[in-house]
């Protein structure tokens, strides 16, 4: 027997993926919150497809998030982001990352809570920060002050979130730790429900 451990419980994964049935993982939470870099880890280890719904608008348009921000605005940039979200969560089970406002958006909110069990990626202003300060890929964040304008957002859209079946603190540990966090949030949820 070798003794180097498994980065993610492969029976954890497993319990999670049984729990999660045919239904879609989504990721909700203000930029940087970690919806792009834990979805991909958590859909590795449940095994199944991954998409960030960022990328999958880029990919179809064409054209980066700041140039559809700049060329049409962000309510067409909504628009187009809830048709795209509508199709992603068509069929499960995948793990979908949204983009920060997607679940703020009431259209898009709608089809997420009917597509899939969503995940709120809880985060401090600090951590927030350290994170989205390092790139200036986030229209929303190109004010005088984005730290602030980030701190506003928190206010905004938190309540919003909060309405997510689950919540986890997302926070500078290892990423396969929020991973196994989230793991754990979906299996117990199931045991909570009685089906287990
Ligand atoms: N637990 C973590 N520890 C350290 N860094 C992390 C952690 N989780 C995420 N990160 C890093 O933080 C940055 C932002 O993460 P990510 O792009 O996944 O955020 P996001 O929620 O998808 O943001 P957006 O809404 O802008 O797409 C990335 O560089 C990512 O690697
Ligand atoms: O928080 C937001 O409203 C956004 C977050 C990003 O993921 C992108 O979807 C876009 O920059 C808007
Ligand atoms: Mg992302």
């Amino acid at each position: 027997m070798n003794d180097v451990t498994e980065p993610v419980s492969a029976t954890l994964a497993e319990r999670a993926k049984l729990a999660l049935g045919k239904r879609n993982l989504v990721f909700i939470g203000l930029m940087g919150a970690g919806k792009s870099a834990i979805g991909r880890l958590t859909a590795q280890a449940l095994g199944v497809p991954f998409i960030d719904s960022d990328h999958e608008i880029e990919r179809v348009s064409r054209m980066t998030i700041s140039e559809l921000f700049a060329a049409y605005g962000e309510e067409e940039f909504r628009a187009l982001e809830a048709r795209v979200l509508k199709r992603l969560l068509r069929s499960g089970p995948r793990v979908v990352s949204t983009g920060g406002g997607a679940y703020i958006n009431e259209r898009s909110r709608r089809q997420i809570k009917k597509g899939g069990v969503t995940v709120w990626l809880n985060a401090e202003l600090d951590v927030l920060w350290e994170r989205v300060s390092k790139r200036d890929t986030r229209p929303l964040l190109k004010t005088e002050n984005p730290k602030q304008t980030l701190e506003n957002l928190m206010r905004a859209r938190y309540p919003i979130y909060a309405e997510a079946d689950l919540t986890v603190l997302s926070r500078d540990v290892k990423k396969e730790m929020i991973v196994e966090e989230v793991l754990t949030a979906i299996a117990d949820r199931q045991k909570a429900q009685g089906h287990d």
